[in-house]
């Protein structure tokens, strides 16, 4: 092989060199600079040092700007410049460069390295190859004398660079391998994260769909154990949910934990070092233990986790978004164990769907709960017995037995609430909620459906005696006074009872009946209860008739009026009348307006009657005010409908005065106590406005609702009714003398002015006089009169004067 000397190099322009980019390229994809000393490079240079008899022999990589030795045994340094090297022009052949006398070669006699300590005289190198071809370093030697080499030595050193050549090679193969095996392993690392994530999807998937389903709580939370148990079968695992006291632990679910473990962990109070879940719980962290048996948060337990073997225990806060603190999840080994980064993650999203599963059911039971129980009572609601109802019937018809539906109303509830307020009514509901339920077994349903109203479910009645003793105890109960905030209430209550299969065929009807029923027990008087009979089948068909009928009555001129004189009891002269409505039935000859009434009120017909009955009364005082006496006035019954908001009847009576120049004192409205109660504020505020403009206002049947005497003063009136049955049980020392008296004294004082009804007895009428009643109305005085006869009166009788 020829040797470079001295005289034959041109020194070359190293910048030139033509692919040193990507020679460049090359020698860093081998990843070997500035890699640590290799045995592999060492024993090379070693050999070569023994072989040629040097002192130091280099496996030299040529970067950029540098000579960086991967293998320089003895050598003072690691690396050094491109430009000091030699290496620098060994690249640039595939020959060995060989400088016999470095002091004596234009391209080392300057070098430091010559020209200083070690001071170097002999240089041989030759390039090493990448497996592209590219001289990316090289193998040399130096000696501190100049000497040669013979052709033998150089065939030595050409072989000793191939098999650094390989090595350079092989050492770029192994770290290719090294990465290939990071690279497994990362794969290897992410795969598994992957089928932790699509398991912990699955299992997510699975728990979302139980709870879709509305599955229980405790079956939701086996679900999300027992899946990570079957993913990991080295694993157990534990939820421990907070009970409502916020401060001790409940199982939640456990199914792989030993009984006897399960049963020392219920009710454990929380707290620090209270294992692990204890201590979690107490903390709201996370609480790690590998060891049990060293571990202090177990002390007091160790023999029980020795029994339950369980080695590890690694506890994770079951947290709602709020960050409140649910309960536990946590994962036991039978071993000592340690998490990876993977069981932190396994612990996290577990205890994550425990907590949405114990939110989602809280929401959805509060949902059901909402959907389904009254809010006030905490009863059962119409939505729910409705539910109930249904699959009570058909359980009554598979086993052919009978059912039994109460329909419950509170006598004069409105009034209550009305005059003491809702909070005290709101009382009064529950606690009457409360007595209907110890009235009732089990088995039967008591439901509130609004309101005062009530219904209770009885079914499988085997006795239907059973029903009536029920009934009896509620009313009973209902009876007794409650004493809600600084009142004592009285209450009644009236039932309705339908059975099945014997009153109605289907669950509305059924429903209907007990309702009928229930207006039975009201129209007998109240506070009482009543059977569904079939005549009251035929009088809801009646009423429904009727109700036709009376559509019609107006237009048909079946409607009038009669009025009875209400007289001024000192001087027995007649003061004013009242106008009373008939109905002339076509078929069914004269109804009693306590009979249509109602239906007028209960299909909205009142409205245009009471209108009618207001122009008809305009009419005739108009003209009675003409005929006898310019001050003349007729009271007209009204219900409360006629003043709801919904309605312009007030306005329109008002222009129907002017329309008939008559001054609004030429009419008084009656309104009954009863209804006035029903939506107190609105009529009072409504009354309040026409008394204004100068109509009179009278409360009729006074002394039959709630409304207590001193209660008087809160209404806008001027005339007060005594109720006829206090009237007519008058007799001397009576109870109902004294009440009557005690209304007659307290309307005086408050300036009302009283009028007595129902007067059929001189006694009566004596007694009335007696207490200093001012007018009186009644049979005694005369009965209800036509136009006609009324005038009769007013005209033949000089003991009848206006
Ligand atoms: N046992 C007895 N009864 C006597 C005596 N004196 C009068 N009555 C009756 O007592 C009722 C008095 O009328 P009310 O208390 O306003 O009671 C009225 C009133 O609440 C209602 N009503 C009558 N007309 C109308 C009306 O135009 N509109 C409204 N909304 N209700 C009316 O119908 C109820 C019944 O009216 P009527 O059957 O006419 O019955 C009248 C009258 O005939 C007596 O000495 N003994």
């Amino acid at each position: 092989m020829p040797v470079r000397q001295w005289k034959d190099v041109v020194l070359p322009d190293l910048t030139l060199f033509k692919n040193e980019a990507q020679r460049l390229l090359a020698l860093q994809a081998l990843n070997i600079l500035d890699t640590p000393p290799e045995e592999r490079f060492d024993r090379i240079t070693r050999i070569a040092m023994q072989v040629f008899d040097v002192p130091f022999a280099m496996v030299s990589l040529v970067d950029a700007n540098r000579l960086w030795f991967k293998s320089s045994p003895g050598f003072y340094l690691t690396e050094t410049s491109r430009s000091q090297s030699l290496c620098g022009y060994t690249i640039l052949t595939d020959q060995v460069l060989m400088v016999e006398d470095t002091l004596l070669d234009r391209r080392s006699a300057d070098k430091p390295w010559v020209v200083e300590a070690p001071h170097l005289r002999f240089y041989a190198g030759i390039a090493i190859k990448d497996n592209q071809g590219f001289n990316i370093g090289t193998l040399s030697i130096l000696d501190h004398r100049p000497r040669t080499l013979t052709p033998e030595q150089i065939a030595i050193l050409t072989e000793l660079a191939k098999v650094a050549e390989s090595e350079v090679n092989a050492a770029d193969l192994s770290q290719v391998t090294a990465k290939l095996i990071q690279s497994k392993k990362q794969l290897h690392q992410a795969v598994a994260q992957l089928k932790q994530n699509e398991q912990l999807n699955r299992l997510r998937s699975q728990v979302l769909e139980l709870i879709a389903r509305s599955e229980p709580l405790a079956a939701i939370l086996t679900a999300i154990v027992s899946g990570i148990e079957l993913e990991y079968p080295e694993m157990m695992c534990s939820i421990l949910l907070i009970d409502d006291s916020g401060t001790k632990l409940t199982l939640g679910a456990a199914p792989s934990m030993p009984d006897f473990y399960n049963q020392a962990v219920e009710g454990l109070e929380i707290g620090e070092n209270v294992g692990s879940c204890g201590t979690s719980a107490y903390k709201g962290q996370r609480v790690v233990v590998e060891d049990i048996a060293s571990h202090p948060s177990w002390a007091p337990y160790t023999e029980l986790a020795a029994r339950a073997q369980l080695g590890s225990c690694w506890s994770e806060p079951i947290v709602d978004p709020e960050g409140k603190v649910l309960g536990t999840f946590a994962i036991y080994h039978k071993e000592k164990s340690t998490p990876s980064a993977r069981d932190f993650y396994l612990i996290e999203q577990s205890a994550a769907l425990a907590s949405i599963s114990i939110e989602r059911t809280r929401a959805s039971k509060l949902i059901w709960q909402q959907a389904n129980f009254d809010s006030l009572t905490g009863l059962t609601n119409r939505n729910l017995v409705r539910e109930l109802l249904k699959t009570a019937l058909k359980n009554s018809r598979r086993n052919q037995q009978k059912l039994a539906l109460i329909c419950l109303d509170l006598d004069h509830f409105k009034g209550v609430n009305d005059s003491l307020g809702h909070n005290i009514g709101d009382e009064l509901l529950i606690e009457c909620g409360k007595r209907l339920l110890n009235c009732t077994r089990e088995s039967d349903t008591v439901a509130r459906l609004g309101g005062d109203e009530f219904l209770i479910l009885i079914p499988d009645l085997r006795d239907e005696t059973l029903v009536e003793e029920i009934a009896g105890k509620i009313l009973s109960a209902l009876s007794q006074p409650f004493q809600l905030q600084q009142e004592l209430i009285y209450v009644s209550a009236s039932l309705g009872i339908a059975i099945f299969p014997d009153d109605a065929a289907d669950l509305d009807d059924l429903l209907k009946n007990a309702d009928q029923a229930m207006y039975g027990a009201k129209s007998s008087g109240r506070g009482c209860f009543h059977y569904f009979t079939p005549g009251m089948r035929a009088s809801i068909q009646n009423r429904i008739t009727l109700i036709n009928d009376l559509r019609n009555a107006i237009s048909n001129q079946e409607l009038s009026l009669v009025y009875q004189p209400i007289f001024e009891i000192s001087s027995q002269k007649i003061y004013k009348a009242e106008a009373l409505l008939r109905w002339h039935h076509p078929s069914r000859g004269m109804i009693s307006p306590t009979d249509f009434i109602p239906l007028a009120e209960e299909s909205g017909l009142i409205i245009e009657i009471g209108d009618w009955v207001f122009e008809q009364a305009c009419l005739q005082v108009a003209k009675w005010r003409r005929q006898y006496a310019d001050n003349f006035q007729i009271s007209i019954n009204t219900s409360p409908l006629q003043y709801r908001s919904n309605t312009d009847s007030p306005a329109d009576w008002l222009a129907w005065l002017a329309k008939h120049r008559l001054d609004a004192g030429a009419l008084t409205l009656e309104i009954t106590e009863n209804l006035m109660m029903t939506d107190y504020d609105k009529i009072n505020q409504r009354l309040a406005q026409l008394r204004q403009s100068g109509m009179e206002i009278s409360i009729d049947d006074f002394g039959t609702g709630y409304s207590s005497l001193s209660y008087l003063k809160k209404f806008h009136i001027d005339y007060l009714k005594i109720d006829k049955s206090f009237v007519q049980k008058m007799s001397k020392d009576s109870d109902d003398l004294i009440i009557c008296e005690a209304m007659v004294v307290m309307a005086n004082k408050l300036g009302i002015k009283v009028i007595a009804e129902g007067i059929e007895s001189t006694e009566q009428m004596q007694l009335l006089k007696d207490m200093g009643c001012q007018y009186g109305q009644g049979y005694w005085l005369a009965k209800p009169l036509t136009v006609e006869q009324f005038e009769t009166l007013l005209g033949s009788n000089t003991r009848y004067k206006i």
